[in-house]
């Protein structure tokens, strides 16, 4: 099942996970530094401090890039490399840090894809209320402004934010990702300021940048548990809370009333202005999707009930997720036919499972995952058949890594990374999925 011409096959990082070196020739430290640093908020208190060790061995990822055959790599920018307090002074070590990446990555014939926000905010942000100040707004825009004229022309393609709704659900409402906030009023406040630096940094990147620029969101497609209309009822609420939360201010420049009601009083009054801002148009929609959610009746509560109801006979990934490629589809068809069939590229999709040990000769022997990936290439395959302006692919992730608050303990990557000496290993994953390239989806 041959994909179009053109369409472009990626693998996804992100800075946190896998440079280490936080600290590195004058980086300033991000909330995930703190919070791993915080006793008792990631499994066996595992840091960033090594991670991967990527900011140092980036040559040899690069090389495993090539054997993979990758046409583009996805990338976060660690905003306090760059600006160590957040605005003011540049640290130009850390602008040469990603300045060489981008350099090799055109040499090997591989298309960066960078993001400029995965995460990890500067402390000294943080210290100044972080997402919670509207100023913040204004301190993404002048990071974005500086990376754009050091990188745009040799980065082509950029993203503003990665799952904003993940920042703010898991940062300001469950507690469980940096910052670690649990506070109704706080998270539409988040939510709203992270929309409003997407909307600057894209105005931003008009002003000087020549190539295109967009925004990534997990997307999760949510079906009722059965048509009794309580589950429906709670199915719409949490499609409203997940789904609609970021792409109809972005897309059609007003929230979805769902949402505004499920607040209630923690809702603020915002200015009109900003959702023009927000609204600021975008050149293409990056979807991370991993898994479906299947709803049970909520009665009524909020924040919702985290809760995934067991599917009978579903295989399930180590992170809890049902594998379910068949909901990646309808969010394409959804996207298509509610946000007029945007360019999209799936910026992240893949799985975490207990991996066989790397076994002698050095293999892993990962048939789960590379089942994961083979199904839901081909529902990929359908989508565009079904008239998705879908663009390419990128698995997550290159190489195991941090899994934020799961620490080293969930193995995504399409190649294994030994912790205690830094050893990378092709998964077999990794070797199927070079084949997936060089055939352009043909040998699906
Ligand atoms: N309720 N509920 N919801 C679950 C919604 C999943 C949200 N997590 C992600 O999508 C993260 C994304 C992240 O970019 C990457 O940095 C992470 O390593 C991967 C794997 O975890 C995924």
């Amino acid at each position: 099942m041959a994909f179009p011409d053109g369409f472009l096959w990626g693998a996804a990082t992100a800075a946190y996970q896998i440079e280490g070196s936080p600290l590195a020739d004058g980086a300033g430290a991000s909330i995930w530094h703190r919070f791993c640093h915080t006793p008792g908020l990631v499994h066996g208190g595992d840091t960033g401090d090594v991670a991967c060790d990527h900011y140092r061995r980036w040559p040899e990822d690069i090389a495993l890039m090539r054997r993979l055959g990758l046409q583009s790599y996805r990338f976060s920018i660690a905003w306090g490399r760059v600006l160590p307090q957040g605005t003011g002074t540049a640290n130009s070590a850390g602008l040469d840090f990603y300045e060489r990446l981008v350099d090799q990555l055109l040499e090997a014939g591989i298309a960066p894809n960078a993001t400029l926000y995965h995460w990890d905010l500067p402390a000294a942000l943080d210290d100044r209320g972080g997402w919670l100040n509207r100023d913040s707004a204004d301190w993404f825009a002048e990071y974005a402004d500086l990376v754009f004229r050091r990188l745009d022309g040799r980065v082509k393609m950029w993203t503003t934010l990665n799952e904003p709704w993940v920042v703010m659900d898991g940062g300001y409402l469950s507690g469980a990702l940096a910052p670690g906030h649990r506070n109704l009023f706080e998270a539409p406040i988040v939510a709203h300021n992270l929309l409003r630096a997407h909307g600057k940094a894209v105005q931003a990147y008009r002003a000087s940048g020549a190539h295109r620029i967009g925004l990534v969101v997990n997307l999760e497609p949510k079906y009722p548990a059965s048509d009794a209309p309580q589950d429906r009822v709670a199915t719409r609420r949490a499609h409203a809370y997940m789904n609609r939360h970021f792409m109809d201010p972005v897309f059609r420049g007003r929230y979805d009333a769902v949402l505004v009601r499920m607040f209630g009083a923690a809702w603020p009054a915002f200015p009109a202005s900003d959702l023009d801002l927000i609204r600021t148009p975008i050149d293409f929609l990056g979807i991370n999707y991993y898994t479906r959610n299947v709803v049970r009746d909520d009665a009524g509560r909020f924040p919702l009930p985290v809760e995934r109801p067991v599917q009978r006979g579903a295989t399930y990934t180590e992170t809890g997720w049902e594998v379910f490629p068949q909901g990646l589809l309808d969010t394409l068809n959804w996207v298509r036919t509610r946000y007029g069939n945007p360019p999209v590229y799936i910026t992240e999709n893949g799985a975490a499972f207990d991996d066989p040990p790397v076994a002698q000769g050095g293999a892993v022997h990962d048939a789960l995952r590379t089942d994961y990936l083979r199904q839901h290439l081909r529902v990929l395959h359908r989508a565009i058949a079904e008239g998705c302006d879908l663009r390419g692919y990128y698995a997550w992730s290159l190489l195991d890594n941090l899994e934020w608050a799961h620490g080293y303990s969930k193995r995504f990557g399409l190649v294994h990374v030994d912790y205690r000496n830094q050893r990378r290993t092709l998964k077999d994953s990794g070797a199927w999925y070079a084949r997936v390239i060089a055939s352009n989806g043909q040998c699906l």
